[in-house]
């Protein structure tokens, strides 16, 4: 990951001050990206601890078709809790733009399914693609999406997954983020029986809150380790059928957790 702290570091050195939406204000560049070969290791931060366990309960609430809180609840995750209005819904967020964008005609998309047996069928197709971003909703969206679109490609029986992001929250978002898409990447090569290949993150406003600068020269003086590898422990009929526990992490060994408040 060593990666992902070279751009931390470079947002601080050349970032630009500015105030944002929160109130909080960052320091920001525009247009990065990082690159993983999951071949080699799972993505997952080392220069401090990291919760997977959160991770991949809202990887599967997004699989869901999900779109309140209730489920994350069930599942003791409250990541999402302080965009939520009193009835835990956040609108037509992921799981339903993911499950049931809202067509024409009242024919609803579930562009998961089509892509993954797009993927199985047509392996060198250019519109492998799932997309978020659906203008007509986003007035209704608790917050509009930030990791938006993502596309997959199949070369040597490997399958890579670019992600856009177009707002990324360095240090408490980006880490959650790469390692959710690492996930998906393994559970979408799994179905289409292929080798997870490269994860490429790709990041437009990457900002560091100014209330993240303690914490993140902190994560900085510490030497990254090597990586966790994940296991998925059986293979299921379909990308529906993912639970918490058919993932296993062994290896992961990291720094102490650094807390931080989260920019609402
Ligand atoms: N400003 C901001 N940053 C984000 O990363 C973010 C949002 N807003 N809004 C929507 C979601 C919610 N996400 C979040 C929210 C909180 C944490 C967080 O507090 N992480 C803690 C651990 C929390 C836990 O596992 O229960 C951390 O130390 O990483 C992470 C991602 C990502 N997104
Ligand atoms: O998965 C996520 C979700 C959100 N973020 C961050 C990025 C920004 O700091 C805020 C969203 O604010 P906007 O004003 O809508 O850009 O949340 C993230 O990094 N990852």
């Amino acid at each position: 990951m060593r990666s992902y702290l070279d751009l931390l570091q470079r947002i601080l050195n050349e970032g630009d001050k500015r105030e944002d939406r929160t109130g909080v204000g960052t320091l920001s560049l525009f247009g990065e990206r990082l690159r993983f070969d999951l071949s080699t290791g799972f993505p997952l931060v080392t220069t401090k601890r990291v919760h997977l366990r959160s991770i991949i309960i809202e990887l599967l609430w997004f699989l869901r078709g999900e779109t309140n809180v209730a489920w994350l609840h069930e599942n003791r995750v409250t990541i999402w809790d302080e965009w939520a209005d009193s009835d835990g819904n956040l609108g037509p967020v992921y799981g339903k733009q993911w499950r049931s964008w809202a067509g024409s005609k009242g024919r609803n998309h579930d562009q998961v399914a089509e892509l993954v047996s797009l993927i199985r069928k047509d392996p060198y197709s250019r519109r492998q693609i799932v997309s978020a971003w659906n203008p007509g909703d986003l007035h209704a969206m608790a917050l509009a999406p930030c990791h938006m679109m993502f596309q997959t490609y199949v070369a040597n029986n490997r399958l890579s997954l670019q992600i856009y992001q177009r707002s990324a929250d360095m240090f408490l978002g980006v880490p959650f983020n790469i390692a959710s898409y690492a996930l998906l990447t393994h559970m979408l090569a799994q179905q289409a029986d292929l080798s997870p290949g490269d994860l490429i993150w790709v990041g437009g406003d990457c900002h560091i809150y100014l209330n993240h600068l303690d914490q993140v020269q902190e994560q900085l003086g510490r030497e990254p380790r090597a990586l966790p590898q994940l296991k998925i422990l059986r293979r299921p009929d379909s990308i529906d059928d993912y639970r918490l526990n058919d993932f296993e992490v062994t290896g992961y060994e990291p720094h102490p957790s650094i807390k931080a408040p989260v920019a609402v």
